[in-house]
């Protein structure tokens, strides 16, 4: 009989839209930059599915998101307000017992379907995170980051200790954390400030050929 390894256990998608934008001004999820009317909570569910997974869409509790629709994914609010990400996360994880949470921020407005899938095939047994090198300073990158179903109680732990930063729990947890190199060195630059928003949607229309370039930034 082979012994279940956590690379096994089935994935799911889970879109972290619940922040709440303070530095932006304005939702980080409900920004577009890919298409006029394309937020980026529905962006990034997208991609996930396109990589095979099912999705939700992880939110405060009461949070509704704007553009939503039956057809969409659904929403799973987090158990305690005002948590940030990590609340999330265990939601998630309490939600679907015995799965894998491929947790991801909506405001990584770069990321692709390859830098999704090259950390699924990373998943391996006595790994209980996943993740990838920070560009920037070689960190753990904790909001795209696939979570097996055994790391909840060091989750819990942290939340209920008020210890509720991500980045830090898989910096302390490190033995117990996969991390591997960026296949594509922007693809997490992600967006907290306007003038963030603007150079990442600038980036993202620079790399389209000439020809289909809209003729304004703005959006
Ligand atoms: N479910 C959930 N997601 C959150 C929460 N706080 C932040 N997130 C998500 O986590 C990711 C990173 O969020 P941050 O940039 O750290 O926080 P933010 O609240 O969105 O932005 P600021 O208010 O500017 O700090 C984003 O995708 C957020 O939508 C929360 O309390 N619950």
């Amino acid at each position: 009989m082979s012994i279940p390894t956590h690379h096994t256990r089935p994935l799911r998608g889970l879109v972290l839209a619940g922040g709440h934008s303070r530095r932006m001004g304005r939702d980080k999820a409900s920004l577009c930059y890919h298409a006029p009317g394309l937020p980026q909570w529905r962006y990034t569910s997208q991609l996930l599915s396109e990589t095979g997974l099912p999705v939700c869409l992880s939110v405060r509790p009461g949070q509704a998101l704007p553009g939503w629709s039956p057809n969409d994914p659904p929403v799973l609010p987090d158990q305690t307000n005002d948590a940030g990400p990590l609340a999330g996360l265990l939601a998630a994880l309490e939600a679907f017992p015995g799965e894998a949470i491929f947790a991801v921020a909506c405001d990584l407005p770069l990321l692709d379907t390859d830098t999704l899938r090259t950390l699924i095939a990373a998943r391996q047994a006595n790994a209980l995170a996943i993740a990838y090198h920070s560009t920037h300073d070689g960190l753990p990158e904790p909001l795209c980051t696939i979570y097996e179903p055994d790391i909840a109680p060091i989750l819990r732990d942290a939340l209920h200790s008020g210890f509720r930063c991500p980045r830090k729990i898989l910096i302390q947890h490190a033995e117990v954390v996969r991390l591997i190199k960026l296949p594509k060195p922007d693809a997490l630059d992600n967006a907290n400030t306007p003038e963030d928003f603007f150079r990442l949607k600038q980036s993202l229309q620079n790399a389209l050929p000439l020809s289909t370039r809209p003729l304004t930034t703005h959006g």
